[in-house]
């Protein structure tokens, strides 16, 4: 669709570059420019996954097909829906996070808890690839296909794309095994998320966070899909010196991390990004924050476990199963399971061991909390 024929949509003002910061984290570039170009090619790029994967877990990704505009153009469609929705329907369109276990639909702000038990000031509207499942807003409708064009190229353009080289890193006898286990026709909890931060933190509140704006976590997802906004609120832990940077904006990259399904797959080979949201330096403070992101999960019926028979990387690299047979859960169990408990315990109320990190068990397994 020619962009003057797009029905029209509220803008979003996004800050600008900061100047104030110099030490971004590093990561490396995924570059899909070749992926067309045969076997050898895409071996290449598998290569520089397997290396950030097994340093970092964040990398960015460029030549994926989607452009600036596109993107932009999704920041604008989330901040109108964020804006536009009467107070009432984002209530009645509420997403059954603590009932169902499942983010579709809108997260109000308040609903998760930071550093200092402060309730997040983080709102979400969330969309299954299958707009069917739930009623979406009213101010939804004329972007509608729009979205759904943008949520099915992100599915099965990039993410297969991005899924389909990580089964040649690990040379899984069925290099298309992690493809077919997030299948677009099946049913999981998958979601296209917008987001938007309010900097409006009392100076209370701002004493106990410290400016944490999101805990540090790893995503629960098999990958998280991060289109780049320029805000510098983002921020990796370093796998070895624990020390937490500043992720860099790149205009139309994607930053792709992976979460612990991926994680447990690679029974830890492949590191899940440890990860959390902090307030920006002072040049980009008292602004809105509005992002676009596509968090994947396998489809609900797959057992989630470490793929030792599947994977001569992963046998050569001598790694454990992540979970005895019978405890592995599905990923409809996991999502369900993680989603339904996120944020919503005072977690730094009960220090374990290592002061910086606490773990939280979901039904037969343990998540784990950072700072
Ligand atoms: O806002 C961000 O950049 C990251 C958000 C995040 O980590 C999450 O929603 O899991
Ligand atoms: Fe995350």
């Amino acid at each position: 669709m020619a962009a003057d024929s797009l029905p029209p949509c509220e803008k979003f003002e996004p800050v600008s570059p900061t100047k104030e910061v110099h030490d971004f984290v590093s990561l490396r570039t995924v570059d899909l420019a070749t992926y067309d170009d045969g076997p050898a090619a895409r071996q290449k790029i598998a290569q520089d996954i397997h290396e950030a994967m097994t340093t970092q877990g964040f990398f960015y990704l460029v030549n994926h097909g989607l452009s600036e505009e596109q993107i932009s153009r999704q920041v604008d469609i989330g901040h109108h829906i964020l804006k536009n929705t009467p107070e009432e329907e984002k209530q009645a369109l509420r997403a059954p996070m603590v009932e169902e276990g499942s983010y579709h639909g809108f997260k109000p702000r308040g609903h998760w808890r930071t550093a200092g038990n402060v309730r997040d000031k983080v709102e979400n509207f969330n969309i299954s690839r299958d707009m069917t499942r739930r009623e979406q807003p009213k101010v939804m409708t004329p972007f509608k296909p729009e979205i759904q064009n943008f949520i099915d190229y992100t599915h099965k353009e990039i993410l297969f794309k991005i899924l389909h080289l990580f089964g040649i890193a690990l040379k899984l006898d069925d290099e298309m095994l992690f493809v077919k286990m997030h299948s677009y026709e099946g049913h999981d909890e998958t979601w296209l998320r917008y987001m938007k931060y309010y900097d409006d933190y009392t100076e209370e509140e701002k004493k106990s966070t410290g400016g944490l704006w999101m805990i540090g976590h790893q995503d629960f997802t098999s990958l998280s899909i991060l289109f780049s906004q320029p805000m510098a609120s983002l921020q990796v832990r370093d796998y070895q010196s624990t020390e937490w940077k500043f992720v860099e904006h790149i205009p139309g990259a994607i930053i792709v991390n992976a979460g612990e399904t991926m994680m447990w797959w690679t029974g830890n080979y492949f590191k899940a990004a440890i990860h959390r949201v902090f307030q920006p330096p002072q040049d980009q403070r008292g602004r809105e924050r509005c992002s676009v992101f596509y968090f994947c999960v396998p489809n609900d019926e797959v057992v989630i476990n470490t793929l030792l028979e599947q994977s001569p990387v992963l046998r050569d690299a001598g790694v454990e199963m992540a979970h005895e047979l019978d405890k592995a859960p599905t990923s409809k169990e996991w999502s369900n399971g993680r989603i339904a408990i996120t944020g919503r315990n005072a977690v730094w109320d009960k220090k374990g061991e290592d002061q910086n990190v606490t773990e939280e068990k979901v039904g037969s397994v343990t998540t784990r909390w950072f700072r």
